[in-house]
C-alpha cells in the first residue's frame, strides 16, 4: 500500500510549505463540508494532503469544526496517516512554551460534538484505548527531534469544549488527574479518525501554562497567538522530515489502527439502514 500522509494544522497553521505540484481541491462529503479546501501535493515522493482544521482565516471554532466531514473527505482522498497538529495549555513545569508533546491519551471532556459515524441503523463499538498511534508517533518524536525541537514522547491531552479557557479550579483539577496539556481539537477528531482506520498522531504544542501556573494566572490570548507563530515555523520543518521517515511504501498497522472496524458492527445485516450505509461507504466501505 502507498502511504499517504494527512496533516490537520490548527490554530496559527493555514497553508504548508514546501509541498510539490499542489493544488487545493474541493472533496464533497455526505457529513457536511469540511472545514476547507484540501491542499494536496507531494515531498520526498510522498503523497501528501493538508487541512486547515479551522479553515482560511480561522472561521470555525472548536465546537463547529466539521470533524466528521473533515475525516471523511481526507478518508476519500486515500489518506493513510494522519498528523495532527494543534496549540495547547500546558500543566507541567517541564512542559514549557515552544516544546512539543507527542501526545498519547486523551480525557475527553468535550459535550456539544458529534462523535461518531455509526449510530441507529449501524452501531459500531472501536477501542480507543490507545487512541494514538504509536508508529506514526514515534515519526513524529524523530521529526522533531531532528528539527532541533524540545519534544516530549507521551502526554495526556485534556480535550475542553471552550471557547473560553478554564477556570483556575478547572485548570488545577486536570493537573491533579495527571493530564498534561489542553486544548479543544482533539476530540472527536482522534475517535472519527480510529473509525475511519486511519492511524493518527497528534502533536501538541505548547503555546501558555493554562492558569493553574502561580507566575503566570490567565491564559493571555495575544501571547498564545506570539507564541503560536513561533510554533507553526518549527511544526513546518518537523513536518518536512516526515515523509522521509515514513517512505512512500506502507506495512500494515503493527497495532491495528488499519483494521479497527474489524468485528466492530453490530446491527445485524438486515436491520441496517441504507441509508446511514450508503453515508458511510469511504468510512467503512472495506467491512460493509
Ligand atoms: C488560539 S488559542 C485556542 C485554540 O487553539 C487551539 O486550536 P487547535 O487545537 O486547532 O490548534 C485550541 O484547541 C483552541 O481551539
Ligand atoms: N490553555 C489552553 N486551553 C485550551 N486550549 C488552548 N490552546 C492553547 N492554549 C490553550
Amino acid at each position: 500500500m502507498r502511504t499517504k500522509i494527512g496533516i490537520i494544522g490548527g490554530s496559527g497553521i493555514y497553508q504548508m510549505a514546501g509541498l510539490q505540484d499542489q493544488e487545493w481541491v474541493t472533496v464533497e462529503s455526505p457529513w457536511g463540508k469540511p472545514s476547507d479546501e484540501l491542499l494536496t501535493g507531494r515531498m520526498d515522493g510522498v503523497e501528501m494532503v493538508f487541512l486547515p482544521r479551522h479553515g482560511r482565516g480561522h472561521v470555525y471554532s472548536p465546537t463547529s469544526v466539521p470533524y466528521r466531514a473533515n475525516i471523511d473527505a481526507l478518508k476519500r482522498l486515500g489518506v493513510t496517516d494522519i498528523i495532527s497538529v494543534s496549540a495547547c495549555g500546558s500543566f507541567r513545569a517541564e512542559m514549557a512554551p515552544g516544546d512539543f508533546v507527542i501526545v498519547d491519551q486523551f480525557i475527553d471532556r468535550t459535550f456539544a460534538r458529534e462523535k461518531s459515524f455509526f449510530g441507529t441503523g449501524c452501531v459500531a463499538h472501536v477501542s480507543v484505548a490507545h487512541p494514538t498511534c504509536p508508529r506514526l508517533s514515534d515519526a513524529c518524536f524523530s521529526a522533531g527531534q531532528d528539527a532541533g525541537i524540545t519534544v516530549h514522547r507521551g502526554g495526556t491531552y485534556l480535550a475542553m469544549e471552550g471557547p473560553q479557557f478554564s477556570s483556575q479550579a478547572e485548570s488545577k483539577m486536570y493537573r491533579a488527574w495527571g493530564c498534561d496539556v489542553i486544548g479543544m481539537t482533539n476530540m472527536p477528531e482522534a475517535k472519527l479518525a480510529r473509525e475511519a482506520e486511519i492511524c493518527y498522531a497528534s502533536v501538541a504544542m505548547v503555546t501558555d501554562y493554562d492558569s493553574w501556573h502561580p507566575d503566570h494566572g490567565a491564559v493571555d490570548v495575544t501571547e498564545v497567538i506570539a507564541t503560536l507563530q513561533g510554533n507553526g515555523n518549527k511544526a513546518q520543518d518537523m513536518i518536512s522530515r516526515l515523509p522521509a521517515l515514513l517512505g512512500p511504501d506502507r506495512a500494515p498497522c503493527p497495532h491495528g489502527c488499519d483494521r479497527a472496524l474489524e468485528n466492530a458492527i453490530m446491527t445485524a445485516p438486515d436491520k441496517q439502514d441504507p441509508t446511514l450505509l450508503a453515508k458511510l461507504d469511504a468510512i467503512a466501505g472495506r467491512v460493509l
